[in-house]
C-alpha cells in the first residue's frame, strides 16, 4: 500500500530466483516424506484472545513451500511494511488515498477495545443499540404493521456489499434463525427479482429494508420505489410507509427524500467500505434473522481475529500466512484463480461473498503511487460448497492444465447430525480426501497395478493424477456466529495484506464506474433507433435488435 512496486523489493527478486531454480524440487510428496513434522510446522491452531471462545485449525502444510521460502515471503511482508500499514488502518489513518478516507470496519466490532479516533466511531454503539431495540421489537411481535399484524417477512433491498454479506451470513447461520421470519434479498435490477419476491409477500406483514451506503445506487433505488408503489397500492396512505420501510445508509438527505422517517434510518459512515459493511447497520437483516445477541457474537468473533491480526508476529499471523502463500502462487506460479471450497452447505454463498470482497478490493492495475504493476494482483475467486463441486468442476482441478490453489473449509460437527451423523462423516471423508488426492495424486505404477496387464497406454495415462496441487485446510468445531465472524475477518485481513504487498489501494472501486455511465447514456437512447448514436457497430447492432423485438 506504500504505492511501491512489489517487484522492487529484494525479497520479491529472491523469491523469483528460488522459483526459477527450485521449482522442480518442490514436490509435496517428497516434502512430506523428508519431514515427518511437516504438519506441525506448517499448521496453526487459532484461539481467540478476547470475546467468545473461537478456535480453528489452519493447515497450510500442503503448500509448495519450504521454511526458507516462507521466510522469504515473510521478508517480503516486512519490506512492504505490512505491519506499518496495518497499524495505520487501526489508527484511522486515511489509507484509502484515492477517496481520502480511513478504513475502519474494524471499529464496527471493536466494543471499545482499541483506541480509534475518527468522526463517527463514538456513534457505533448507539447504532448497535438501535439495531438491538428494533430487531427485538420485530422478532417479539411488538412492532406491528399498519393493520396491527406482526411482521413475518423481511425484504432486504440492496446490491453488492449491501446484499452479499447479509445473504451469505443469514444463510451460514440459518441454524440460529427465527424460522417463522422469512427473509428475502432483492438485488438485481431485473424486474423478475422483485416481482417474484413480491408475489409471496403480504403487504400487511412485510418489512422492507432499503440497504444502500450511498442511497443513489440505481438498482436499489428502482427496486425500493417499486416496492413502495406495490405496498401503497394496498396500504394507500403514505403514513403507513413508516411501519414497513427502514433504511440503512450514510445518506440521511436521500433517505428522507425517499419518504423514510429519519428515526427509521440506521446510520453508518463513509469509512465503512461497501464490501466490508455487514458489520454495520447493513447487518440489520442478519440481526433480525438470527437475533441481536447472535449478531453481536458474530462481531465479537471478528474482533478476536482483528486482535490476532494486530498483535501477532507475522510468522504466526494467520491472515498474513494465507496472504503470503497466495502471493507465491499468484505471482510466481502464475495461478490465475483461487478456489474457496467450504464443505458446509450453510456456507454455500461464501465464495460469492468473497468474489466481491477480494476481487473488488484487489482487482487493480495501478499502484497507489500511480504506476502500472508489472506483476499479477488479485486472483479470480470462485468456488462452491462441497461435495457438489466434486461432481462438476473438480475434474479440471485434478487433471486439467491449470494450477488452482484452493482453501478447503469444514466444521468438525454439524448442526444437522441426522442419521447418527452418517451424512457428516461422508461429507468430511470427502473434505479430507480431496486435498490428499490433489497433493499426492496417483502414479502410473499405481494405475498399472490396479488395471493389470492388457490395459492400453492411453487408458493408463488418463487415470494418472499428477498431484502436487496445493491447498489450505481450515477446520473448526462448529459453525457458530463467533466462528463465522473470525473466519470472515481472517479473509478480510488476508486481502488487506496482499493489497499492501502489491502496493494497491484495496479500498476504492473505480472499476465499477465506467459501465454505469455508459448504461445511463444508453438508457436515454433506447426509445428510437435514430437516437442510437456514438457507439461501435456491435453495440449499435445489439440495441437495434432489441428495438426490433421488444414488446412493451
Ligand atoms: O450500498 P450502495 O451505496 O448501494 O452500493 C452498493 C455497491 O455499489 C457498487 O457496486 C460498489 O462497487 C459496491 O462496493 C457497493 O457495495
Amino acid at each position: 500500500m506504500s504505492g511501491k512496486l512489489a517487484s522492487e523489493y529484494p525479497s520479491w527478486k529472491k523469491l523469483q530466483h528460488i522459483y526459477d531454480s527450485e521449482k522442480s524440487k518442490l514436490i509435496l510428496k517428497d516434502l512430506f516424506d523428508q519431514d515427518p513434522d511437516r504438519f506441525s510446522k506448517f499448521s496453526v491452531e487459532y484461539a481467540s484472545r478476547s470475546g467468545p471462545d473461537v478456535t480453528f485449525l489452519l493447515d497450510y502444510s500442503k503448500n509448495l513451500i519450504t521454511q526458507p521460502i516462507l521466510d522469504t515471503l515473510l521478508g517480503l511482508a516486512k519490506e512492504a511494511e505490512v505491519e506499518t500499514y496495518r497499524d495505520k488502518m487501526f489508527a484511522g489513518e486515511h489509507i484509502n488515498t484515492s477517496e481520502d478516507r480511513s478504513v475502519l470496519h474494524v471499529a464496527l466490532r471493536n466494543f471499545n477495545d482499541f483506541q480509534i479516533q475518527e468522526a463517527g466511531v463514538s456513534e457505533v454503539s448507539a447504532v448497535l443499540e438501535h439495531m438491538k431495540v428494533f430487531s427485538e421489537s420485530i422478532r417479539s411481535g411488538e412492532w406491528k404493521g399498519y393493520t396491527g399484524k406482526t411482521i413475518n417477512t423481511i425484504v432486504n433491498i440492496g446490491i453488492g456489499g449491501s446484499d452479499l454479506g447479509p445473504v451469505m451470513v443469514t444463510e451460514a447461520l440459518k441454524p440460529y434463525s427465527k424460522r417463522d421470519l422469512t427473509a428475502h434479498f432483492v438485488s438485481n435490477i431485473d424486474g423478475t427479482h422483485i416481482a417474484e419476491t413480491l408475489r409471496v409477500c403480504d403487504p400487511e406483514r412485510t418489512l422492507f429494508i432499503i440497504a444502500s451506503k450511498t442511497f443513489t445506487t440505481q438498482e436499489t433505488i428502482t427496486n425500493a420505489e417499486t416496492a413502495k408503489d406495490w405496498f401503497l397500492s394496498t396500504a394507500k396512505d403514505k403514513a403507513h410507509v413508516a411501519k414497513h420501510f427502514v433504511a440503512l445508509s450514510t445518506n440521511t438527505k436521500a433517505v428522507t427524500a425517499f419518504g423514510i422517517d429519519e428515526k427509521n434510518m440506521f446510520q453508518f459512515w463513509d469509512w465503512v467500505g461497501g464490501r466490508y459493511s455487514l458489520w454495520s447497520a447493513i447487518g440489520l437483516s442478519i440481526a433480525l434473522v438470527i437475533g441481536y445477541d447472535n449478531f453481536e457474537q458474530l462481531l465479537k468473533g471478528a474482533h478476536g481475529m482483528d486482535k490476532h491480526f494486530k498483535e501477532t508476529p507475522l510468522d504466526k499471523n494467520l491472515p498474513v500466512l494465507l496472504a503470503l502463500v497466495g502471493i507465491w502462487y499468484n505471482d510466481f506460479y502464475g495461478a490465475q484463480t483461487h478456489a474457496l471450497l467450504p464443505y458446509d452447505q450453510y456456507l454455500h454463498k461464501f465464495a460469492d461473498y468473497f468474489q466481491q470482497g477480494d476481487m473488488e478490493s484487489n482487482g487493480k492495475t495501478i499502484t497507489k503511487g500511480g504506476h502500472r504493476v508489472n506483476y499479477e494482483t488479485g486472483p479470480i475467486i470462485w468456488g462452491a460448497a462441497g461435495t457438489n463441486g466434486q461432481h462438476s468442476f473438480y475434474q479440471l482441478v485434478h487433471q486439467g492444465t491449470k494450477l488452482i490453489p484452493a482453501d478447503f473449509i469444514a466444521p468438525a460437527s454439524t448442526h444437522n447430525p441426522i442419521t447418527n451423523s452418517k451424512h457428516h462423516r461422508i461429507l468430511l471423508s470427502n473434505f479430507f480426501a480431496q486435498p490428499e488426492a490433489l497433493a499426492f495424486g496417483k502414479t502410473e505404477e499405481q494405475v498399472k497395478k490396479e488395471l493389470g496387464s492388457g490395459a492400453s497406454e492411453a487408458l493408463i495415462k488418463s487415470k494418472v493424477f499428477e498431484g502436487n496441487k496445493p491447498s489450505n485446510s481450515i477446520m473448526f468445531p462448529l459453525l457458530t456466529p463467533a466462528t463465522l465472524g473470525a473466519v470472515i475477518a481472517l479473509y478480510e485481513h488476508k486481502i488487506f495484506t496482499q493489497g499492501v504487498i502489491w502496493g494497491i489501494n484495496s479500498f476504492d472501486q473505480m472499476g465499477v464506474e465506467l459501465g454505469k455511465v455508459l448504461a445511463k447514456n444508453i438508457l436515454a437512447q433506447l426509445e428510437k433507433p435514430e437516437d442510437v448514436v456514438g457507439h461501435d457497430s456491435s453495440t449499435t447492432g445489439l440495441i437495434h435488435y432489441y428495438q426490433k423485438y421488444r414488446k412493451e
